[in-house]
């Protein structure tokens, strides 16, 4: 299969190319790069106006599979992730059984082989069903494929546990990805603790839930030489702990999600009624509770705080925690319901519509964030478009105005708080290892 992807403009971080050209595809790899190229191909892709940019690596999603395959499944979270334009995705180990062994790497590798898309790496637990009190077996998981080990979903509140798991990492060379809530403070709640939670009447989550296990967290690489990567950062303290960890030389990186740079806890809004396949609306509402993910939305000087950290190379990556529920699970009150908003087809529109045009990235830097800077931190031979290279490349319209549907998801996950929300900029083409994963037909 050869291919052209003619005219586009190329933002290649690994080169810093930015540049309109011709990018030829042959048998899954980068071929050339060039203008007005001529080689007779299958398929020709016009890509004039449109960004030709490295396919996006999200370090941070939930497949739901095994166990809660109804949320989601290894096949529908790819093609999720087709449809947002990534080519490679880290799955989250909290599934049921729990990825603390080869056999489950194993099962979901072979699922996602079993279709042509996307590449799913599964990120194995660092302790045994996650319950916190004994190591998982990490060499078998990083044996079998894993590129990373993560208890996501909690934090490993035994520091000595957590430490030998960290020793284990640095040795195997693989970066641990740190989700930081301090189990003991959350004390059931359920938004950001604001004047919002005062007017919804909802307990509130504070910054220090989070801020105090992300200074653990980093004394902690700091002790025993690991690779860590701080999972969905929402607070602004959390940008200042990783500027200074960074000065330090410590081997810290960092992540944040769409949602925390695009809305505050004031966004979150009143239930609306809404009913599916005839479920009746409960009786309990508060508030819509596709607003409430964890960590919670905050306030409008945390959301500045993390942009900026963005733009300032203190955070490195952008990833979407996508976590689909389903209807039913968050059909409930703010109380009642799972903690989680999908992600992945929302995370490149909200990134060049709150960011680039916002002033905060350049085109360039949305490129690092949603790709490059996530195969360094994994040490991973993709995220660049250059002859020989893998050809994992998306290809994005900058100038599309629409509004999000979630109807139109190819998640099982229709839990989103984008619904309706208008837009800049569309994913085009998905394009992994040579194949057209994703086209948008513009329906
Ligand atoms: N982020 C969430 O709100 N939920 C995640 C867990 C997690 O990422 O901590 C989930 O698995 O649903
Ligand atoms: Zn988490
Ligand atoms: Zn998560």
């Amino acid at each position: 299969m050869t291919m052209l992807i003619k005219g586009g403009r190329v933002l290649n971080p690994a080169t810093q190319m930015d540049e309109v050209a011709d990018v030829y595809v042959e048998n899954g790899y980068v071929a050339k790069i060039g203008k007005d190229l001529k080689e007779k191909v299958d398929r020709v892709i016009e890509a004039k106006g449109y960004y030709v940019m490295p396919g996006f690596i999200d370090m941070h999603v939930h497949f739901r599979d095994p166990g809660f395959e109804e949320k989601e499944t290894v096949i529908t979270g790819m093609h999720a992730a087709a449809h947002g334009g990534f080519t490679t995705v880290l799955a989250m180990p909290n599934t049921k059984p729990v990825v603390d062994n080869p056999d489950v790497v194993n099962y979901v590798h072979n699922k996602a082989r079993s279709e042509r898309g996307i590449h799913v790496l599964q990120v194995g637990a660092v302790t045994k069903g996650q319950k916190g009190t004994e190591l998982a077996d990490i060499e078998g998981m990083v044996e079998a494929g894993s590129p990373a080990i993560s208890e996501d979903g909690k934090s490993v509140m035994n520091t000595q546990i957590y430490a030998e798991a960290m020793k284990k990492a640095a040795k195997l060379g693989i970066p641990v990805l740190a989700h930081c809530e301090d189990i003991n403070l959350v004390n059931g709640g359920v938004m950001n603790s604001d004047s919002k939670s005062k007017e919804l009447g909802l307990p509130g989550i504070c910054n220090a839930v989070e801020d105090i296990i992300i200074a653990r967290d980093i004394m902690l690489a700091k002790e025993t030489g690991c690779k860590l990567h701080l999972c969905h950062c929402s607070t602004k303290d959390s940008v200042t702990m990783v500027q200074h960890a960074k000065m330090e030389g410590i081997k810290v990186s960092a992540e944040v999600c769409p949602h925390h740079f695009t809305l505050t806890s004031d966004d979150i809004k009143e239930y609306v009624p809404e009913i599916e396949n005839g479920i009746m609306i409960p009786q309990d509402v508060d508030a819509d509770t596709n607003y409430k993910m964890n960590p919670p939305l905050r306030t409008k000087a945390d959301v500045q705080a993390l942009k900026e950290g963005l733009r300032d190379g203190i955070m490195d990556v952008i990833s979407t925690d996508h976590a689909p529920h389903t209807f039913q699970d968050k059909n409930t009150s703010m109380k009642k319901a799972p903690f989680g908003i999908v992600g992945l087809e929302t995370a490149a529109c909200l990134t060049y519509s709150e960011l680039v045009l916002g002033g905060y990235l350049t085109p360039m830097q949305m490129a690092e964030k949603m790709s490059y800077n996530a195969a360094k931190i994994l040490e991973m031979d993709r995220g660049d478009i250059q002859p020989g290279k893998a050809a994992d490349i998306v290809i994005f319209d900058p100038k599309a105005v629409y509004k999000i549907d979630k109807n139109k998801f190819a998640s099982k996950g229709r839990n989103t708080p984008f619904h309706g929300r208008e837009v800049t900029g569309k994913v085009m083409y998905t394009i992994c290892d040579g194949d057209i994963v994703f086209e948008e037909k513009g329906n």
